[in-house]
């Protein structure tokens, strides 16, 4: 059995603001005694229009929300997986990026974001990312970590099984989907999404929330969830119920701590084998 520590923070566009409530559960969880710490998306700034998010990113090397969570991370001894913005490549974009840094505080893998959220719902949310972020092109095969083998992905990427498919017959053990959901969708679909991908990969799954409102715009849905390998719900955070009532700064940090059997993974597969019929439609 091996501890896992799943955070909940309300970003906001202030990094030392956010790097604050992260610190706060780095704390708790090396405390706690968990083997790792997973962050929501976005955890360094989540602002109120394109051209904010775009006007307060840093490369990894000179953000000193970065640069606080890797002295974190060594002082505490403990691996943070955690979602940022990067510069892009091409002008005016950003990257939506996953790090792991691990116990020695170094950055040792990212994952950019594939799936870009692209919304306009009458009465809903409606979110363009294309406009202010430019999607990844590569899935990174699983890293070793001390509680598994993980696949990363980001938020919207959730609605995509073959991803994390690919990543299961790649090895993975631990699907983390790091994400800042809307409330409608949140209450509509988050739960059964990730309970889908935890049953159909046999594998856990580690969502660390977003949760609150962000600015007057943005507001996420929060219910930061760990699903065992045969889809039950074996943690869960604090969740919005109504976007329109809820107030900036309502909502304290957040951690989940959960015992992970990664032998549950294994009963699972062995149990309920999923034999693919790849004569029939290709192998992912
Ligand atoms: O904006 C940032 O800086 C961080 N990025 C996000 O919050 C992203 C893009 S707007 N959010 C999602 O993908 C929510 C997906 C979702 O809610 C769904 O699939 O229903």
């Amino acid at each position: 059995m091996v501890i896992a520590a799943v955070g909940q923070i309300c970003s906001t566009a202030s990094l030392s603001h956010n790097l604050t409530q992260c610190q706060t559960l780095v704390r708790r969880a090396a405390a706690a005694g968990a083997k790792a710490l997973f962050l929501p998306e976005a955890s360094d700034y989540i602002a109120s229009s394109s051209s904010e998010t775009i006007s307060l990113v840093q490369s990894v090397t000179s953000s000193p929300f970065v640069l606080g969570l890797q002295h974190e991370a060594r002082t505490s001894t403990l691996p943070i997986n955690v979602g940022i913005h990067e510069p892009a490549d091409g002008a005016n974009k950003v990257k939506n990026t996953l790090i792991w840094i691990n116990e020695h505080g170094t950055v040792t893998s990212r994952y950019q974001k594939l799936h870009l959220f692209d919304v306009d719902i009458p009465g809903g949310p409606v979110l363009k990312e294309s406009n202010s972020v430019e999607a990844g092109r590569d899935i990174v095969p699983p890293i070793d970590t001390p509680i598994g083998k993980i696949g990363m992905m980001i938020c919207f990427d959730l609605r995509f099984p073959e991803i994390s498919l690919r990543l299961t017959r790649q090895g993975a053990q631990v699907l983390v989907y790091p994400s800042a959901f809307t409330v409608p969708t949140g209450k509509a679909h988050w739960e059964t999404l990730l309970r889908g991908r935890a049953i159909e990969n046999q594998a856990f799954v580690l969502a660390a929330a977003q949760c609150g409102r962000h600015n007057g715009k943005r507001v996420s849905y929060g219910d930061s969830i760990v699903i065992g390998p045969w889809g039950e719900v074996i943690g869960r955070s604090e969740r919005v119920e109504d976007a329109d009532a809820e107030r900036e700064g309502e909502r304290e940090p957040q951690l989940l701590l959960v015992d992970l059997d990664l032998g549950l993974v294994e009963k699972a597969r062995r149990e309920l084998p999923l034999l693919r019929r790849t004569d029939v439609y290709p192998e992912i």
